[in-house]
């Protein structure tokens, strides 16, 4: 794998980069004016450290470009992280922050149905790797329907009566008539590292890996 010299850090654009950026700055990494700017088209910015940028990209994809080498670290949900099992991740940190949990919901009307009565079932999910296995952990077979997003409509639309989720305050739950029914995960974001890099540049990663940790102790204080 080819590494470039300067080391390249991945964000989510989406939720949790209003939450990252505290723990970036405290870290000591001040992105280039570009970054603030909405009207901005640039994906990769210069930051105050010479060797290092920052690309801002979709939350799965932060994850896909430290496994694959075209960013060094990254920050990623425990949940992309669990969907994706990319052995190449190394995941030193939990940076305490973009807390959710990834449930099983269903229409409230049918919430009391008997898990034990379930052999084979439809789950529409932006998470098929994960569900799927969650189910067949429990002995259920599970036909896992892959959506990008508003998974909360596939109940009352026919397309399947139960979705897994990102959820939060439940609000989006409760807004579409469903109702949380199982906990699969809890859910934060994680510094990730890409290991073939690590092994190849341990001090740089190492001070770096620190310089987080610290913010994240840092903050947790504040
Ligand atoms: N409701 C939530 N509360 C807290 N954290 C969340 C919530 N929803 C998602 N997250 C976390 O934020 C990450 C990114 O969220 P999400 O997948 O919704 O991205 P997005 O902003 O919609 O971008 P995309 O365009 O990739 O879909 C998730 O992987 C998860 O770790
Ligand atoms: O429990 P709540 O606080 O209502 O949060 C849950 C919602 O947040 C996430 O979606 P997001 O807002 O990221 O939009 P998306 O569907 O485009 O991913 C998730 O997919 C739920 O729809």
């Amino acid at each position: 794998m080819e590494l470039s010299e300067k080391l390249v850090l991945a964000l989510p654009k989406g939720r949790i980069l209003k939450e990252v950026m505290p723990l970036v700055r405290l870290a000591g990494i001040e992105p280039e004016p570009a970054f603030d700017d909405p009207a901005s088209r640039q994906l990769q910015f210069a930051t105050n450290v010479p060797n290092l940028s920052i690309i801002r990209v979709r939350a799965f994809d932060a994850a896909t470009f430290v496994a694959f080498g075209g960013a060094h670290m990254g920050v990623v949900g425990n949940d992309v992280l669990m969907e994706f099992g990319y052995s190449d991740l190394y995941s030193p940190i939990d940076l305490d922050i973009g807390h959710c949990r990834l449930s099983l919901a269903m229409p409230e009307t049918a919430a009391d149905e008997d898990p034990q009565g379930w052999s084979h079932i439809r789950v529409a999910t932006k998470y098929p790797n994960l569900t799927c296995r969650y189910f067949a952990e429990r002995g259920i077979q599970a036909e896992c329907v892959k959506l990008n997003g508003a998974m909360e409509l596939a109940p009352s639309l026919g397309l399947s009566k139960r979705i897994v989720d990102l959820v939060s305050t439940g609000g989006t739950l409760k807004a579409n008539k469903l109702k949380e029914v199982a906990v699969l995960a809890r859910i934060t974001s994680r510094l990730v590292v890409n290991r073939p890099a690590f092994k190849v540049r341990p001090a740089e990663l190492t001070y770096w890996i620190d310089r987080f940790k610290e913010a994240v102790s840092h903050g947790q204080a504040a």
